[in-house]
């Protein structure tokens, strides 16, 4: 990527985070019991506003409402499935964005086909790590995964992100070292972030739940949008990181920077794209 394209990435970045702490997006957040609380906070210091409502009782009412809507499967069970699913396709019938984090989609056979049934109502954005992408593009599980962590690199799941884009119609992110963005054309990767953000339990939830607030705002550009919040919150990651002194510390520097993050302040920690 030329240095001028990547000025311009970097601008849409931080354009993307001053239109969510201005127009506040209210996101509707399906999650598991690890993540809700490190993923509340993360929406709340970029500026959006997130709610917490899982029932498909209240769905009917409450998802036309919201901005956009977040699913992600880590806790999945029996019961909170077809609320799920309800949220899914209320979003889709309203015309709002949602996005699907497949945590451990390859851990069983339960949770590949939750997955999957819940693809086919339309995601606009699906982020998760190599593994999870993996085991989606090849529709297979319990060969090479571990639970919620990654045990491939990003670089290994680019042609699976592509095929899955390609298959599912959304954008589709992989997660690690440097993030890859893909509408099955283009792809993007970005490249800010620390190691220590895979020490901390649900970065990876926390991340997904922010590209649905930035695509939120942005909801015709959902490549650019989730480039811009991985991007953003690698940034934060990389400043929280000068002050952490292990996991613990690096969980609340994280939460601290992504609120105070300028785009003066933040300067020479520039979001740094590239094409692939
Ligand atoms: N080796 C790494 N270097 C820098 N950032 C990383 C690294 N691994 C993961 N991240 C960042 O940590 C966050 C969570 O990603 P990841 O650990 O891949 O997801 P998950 O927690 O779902 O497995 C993302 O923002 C990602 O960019
Ligand atoms: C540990 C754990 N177990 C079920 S969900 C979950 C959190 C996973 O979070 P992340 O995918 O962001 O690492
Ligand atoms: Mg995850």
């Amino acid at each position: 990527m030329e240095d001028e394209e990547q000025g311009e990435w970097a601008s849409k970045a931080w354009a993307h985070l001053s239109s969510v702490r201005s127009l506040t997006p209210l996101i509707q957040c399906i999650t598991n019991f690890v993540s809700m609380d490190l993923t509340a906070n993360t929406l709340l210091s970029a500026g959006a506003s997130p709610a917490m409502l899982h029932s498909a009782t209240e769905s009917p009412d409450f998802t036309p409402q919201v901005h956009a809507l977040y699913i992600n499967v880590g806790t999945l069970s029996d019961d909170w499935l077809p609320s799920m699913k309800v949220a899914a396709e209320l979003a889709s019938k309203f015309n709002k964005p949602w996005v699907l984090d497949p945590v451990a989609a390859g851990a069983s056979g339960f949770r590949l086909k939750a997955c999957l049934d819940l693809i086919s109502l339309r995601p606009s954005v699906i982020r998760g790590n190599a593994s999870e992408i993996i085991a989606l593009a090849n529709a297979s599980f319990g060969s090479s995964t571990k639970g919620v962590d990654s045990s491939h690199d990003s670089t290994d799941a680019v042609e699976a992100a592509k095929s899955l884009a390609n298959s599912s119609g959304a954008v589709v992110a992989v997660s690690g070292a440097v993030d890859f963005i893909t509408d099955g054309n283009r792809v993007v990767g970005a490249q800010n972030g620390v190691p220590m953000l895979q020490k901390i339990t649900a970065t990876g939830c926390a991340v997904t739940a922010l590209i649905a607030a930035f695509v939120a705002i942005d909801p015709s550009h959902a490549l650019e949008a989730t480039a811009s919040a991985l991007a953003v919150f690698g940034v934060a990651g990389e400043m929280g990181m000068e002050m952490a002194r292990g996991p613990a510390s690096m969980r609340m520097h994280l939460i601290d920077s992504l609120y105070g993050l300028d785009q003066t302040a933040s300067w020479t920690r520039l979001p740094k794209f590239r094409y692939i």
